[in-house]
């Protein structure tokens, strides 16, 4: 009977995660990755699929069970993708873990290996479709004792880093010879690589300053002669390259750091010619990135912009909800698929605009397969209509108040679903600070739900979705943030009936960092979960992949300037102050927040007779919750609601 199982931790199992939408160029089709979660083989089973867009035909071109990121070529003929490898050499080194691999669309499943490299971070088809320019990490280091000189020593889900280079590359995907764009760097990593329409240049975002990683310069290399120069140096952001169809221009996104990395991301049009900047979406006043938060997601290789000749597509955050947006130099910034209350998640464009294959998602639909085209919407997959068909769902209801400096703050509240009583709830904190809660599918929030526990979100001043001042919280942690949760609590025990003897705080990474600063602020919770958080802002500062200079840039101290300031700002400082029974959850690969934050709050607490327990998850990173391993993301969501049941009474209780 449709929704007669309870959705439970382990209900993640056979869920297939849905995305890398690519259209083909000529519109003639539409791959996509298709990754089912697997608790048998502990593992994403991952295939990749084809629709015909004219007759909605499914095709399955790569069985897997390790292939994503299919990448079609400009004639539509053929495409690259991703399969993954675990193989050692002779004396037991770990060999490159990617195969890139060539196919036919005419042929499925006929492919051959083009090069086996560490990872892909950018790929783009020559016109022609006989070559490659790829954006390549390169060196593993295999030594024992490790001769470090370099930073990052490590970067969260790619272990030690101090060797590795990300570098420029041309394949010839006939031959599969690769060859190395010499940009004459010490140290280099290529954030995004795109090939001109005319075939004679290549644009490179690269960062070339060790220790000041999040700054970017972009070369231009001239195909024919083999040259490359700088056409802009020192922009920030996410660094993604798009040429017009005129090869003239280039589209840029990110940002000229106004607000350091509480910048919104914006698309800045680049001429590398004289090497003008000029900002298309500044009116917007909305970051033009998707950074709604949802654990539904698997590994995509798509562009987050694409120039064709209707313009400059890209994806907007506002107030929760995803919309595909199209600019044009000269022209205003506006919405092109505006899906209400949902995200489009990922999308790709055909070269002429027509054609816009898109993943959608709401808070109770995981992500399908869309096409947009003649102004009409349409589904083209059900992939999880079993899976869903099985529980039930709650729909969240969407609330808003007035912080007491007056500004609006929104949130949501999911309820258990009917039939099952409330045992309590719980304010969850996304993390970043600068992403945002929304209309994104969050599993974990159904697990909660359906245990009886009521979500309730928030998207505090540091959130994104608003405006860059409402994001803005540099130097200001633990203030205005704290207060709008703080008066979200109140709004919801008050103006909502939430038992305010029954609820619990629970939060990752910088969600973790406000759990930890809540509860030695306040006592109301009856339990706290902390998850890959901070506590000491002092050793997240040299410790972590992005420390040194987030910290720095967020809290305005070091440990040399300031340090008064970033021990202000530590909840670890506030410890003797804690009362709540807290469980701390980290990843023993998490090198965005460290261990050392889970076992120093930890320490402090055990020390205080603070019941508190610490579940240290190993082969996992800072995205256990979103891509772990599926048994320790079941394993994980059960120690959670073992914690609440314990720590919160039931129903039966008084408030
Ligand atoms: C390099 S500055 C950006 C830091 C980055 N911020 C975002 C928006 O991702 C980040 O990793 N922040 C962590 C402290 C964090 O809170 N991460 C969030 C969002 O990824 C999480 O939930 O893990």
């Amino acid at each position: 009977m449709p929704g007669a199982e309870k959705l439970g931790p382990d209900s993640l199992d056979g869920l297939v995660l849905v995305s890398n939408p690519a259209v083909t160029p000529d519109g003639r089709y539409i791959l996509y990755t298709a990754a089912r979660v697997s608790l048998a083989t502990d593992s994403y089973e991952s295939s990749i699929l084809a629709v015909k867009v004219d007759s909605g035909e499914q095709i399955v071109l790569q069985s897997g069970p390790r292939d994503s990121c299919p990448v079609p070529s400009p004639d539509g003929r053929r495409y690259v993708f991703a399969r993954k490898v675990e193989q050692r050499d002779r004396r037991g080194n770990k060999l490159p873990g990617i195969e890139l691999r060539l196919a036919s669309l005419d042929a499925p499943g006929a492919s051959q290996l083009i090069a086996r490299v560490e990872g892909i971070v950018s790929l783009s088809w020559s016109p022609d479709s006989r070559r490659l320019a790829a954006a390549l990490p390169m060196g593993r280091p295999d030594e024992d004792v490790k001769e470090i000189e370099t930073l990052p020593v490590w970067f969260n889900g790619k272990g030690f880093v101090y060797k590795t280079r990300i570098e420029p590359f041309i394949i010839d995907v006939d031959s599969g010879i690769m060859e190395r764009i010499e940009l004459g760097l010490n140290w280099l990593q290529v954030s995004d690589v795109a090939w001109s329409p005319d075939g004679k240049k290549i644009a490179i975002s690269v960062a070339a300053d060790m220790l000041r990683p999040y700054l970017l310069d972009v070369y231009v290399y001239d195909v024919e002669n083999g040259e490359a120069h700088v056409v802009a140096q020192g922009l920030r952001g996410y660094g993604e390259l798009a040429w017009s169809p005129d090869s003239k221009l280039l589209a840029y996104l990110g940002h000229r750091g106004e607000r350091g990395f509480s910048s919104h991301q914006k698309i800045m049009l680049l001429n590398p010619e004289t090497g003008g900047l000029e900002c298309l979406t500044c009116s917007l006043d909305r970051n033009a990135v998707n950074t709604v938060n949802s654990d539904v997601r698997f590994r995509s290789c798509l562009k987050k912009l694409q120039w064709t000749i209707r313009g400059i597509y890209f994806l907007v955050s506002d107030s929760g909800r995803v919309i595909l947006y199209r600019v044009q130099p000269g022209m205003e910034p506006e919405p092109v698929l505006d899906p209400g209350e949902a995200v489009v998640d990922e999308f790709s464009a055909s070269r002429d605009g027509s054609i816009i294959a898109y993943t959608l998602m709401t808070p109770v639909d995981p992500k399908e397969l869309y096409l947009y085209r003649g102004m009409e919407a349409r589904r083209l997959t059900r992939h999880t209509e079993a899976w869903k068909r099985r529980y039930k769902l709650a729909q969240p209801r969407r609330f808003s108040f007035r912080a007491s400096d007056g500004a609006t703050v929104e949130g949501w509240v999911l309820p258990p679903p009917e039939g099952v009583e409330q045992r309590g709830w719980v304010l969850y904190i996304h993390g970043g600070p600068k992403t945002m809660w929304g209309y994104g599918f969050m599993h974990e929030f159904h697990v909660l739900s359906n245990a009886g526990y009521t979500v309730v979100y928030v998207n505090p001043r540091g959130s994104d979705g608003y405006s860059e001042d409402f994001a803005d919280i540099r130097c200001r942690y633990g203030e205005r943030d704290y207060m709008d949760l703080m008066e979200a609590v109140d709004y919801v025990v008050k103006q909502l009936g939430l038992p305010k003897s029954r609820a619990a705080v629970m939060g990752g990474s910088y969600g973790g960092f406000m759990t930890n600063w809540v509860i030695g602020h306040t006592s109301f919770f009856r339990a706290a979960v902390t998850m890959r958080g901070i506590s000491n802002w002092i050793s997240m500062y040299g410790t972590t992949d992005i420390g040194w200079y987030f910290v720095e840039d967020q809290l305005c101290c070091t440990p040399w300037r300031r340090s008064d300031l970033c021990w202000e700002k530590s909840p670890l400082r506030y410890a003797d102050r804690i009362e709540t029974p807290t469980l701390i959850i980290h990843s023993n690969e998490d090198y965005r927040c460290w261990l050392d934050q889970a076992l120093q709050l930890y320490t402090a607490l055990k020390l205080r007779g603070v019941e508190t327990k610490l579940a240290i998850f190993p082969g996992e990173n800072h995205d256990l919750s979103r891509s772990g391993k599926p048994r320790h993301r079941v394993k994980r969501l059960q120690l959670i609601l073992d914690w609440l049941n314990k720590h919160i009474p039931g129903a039966r209780n008084e408030d």
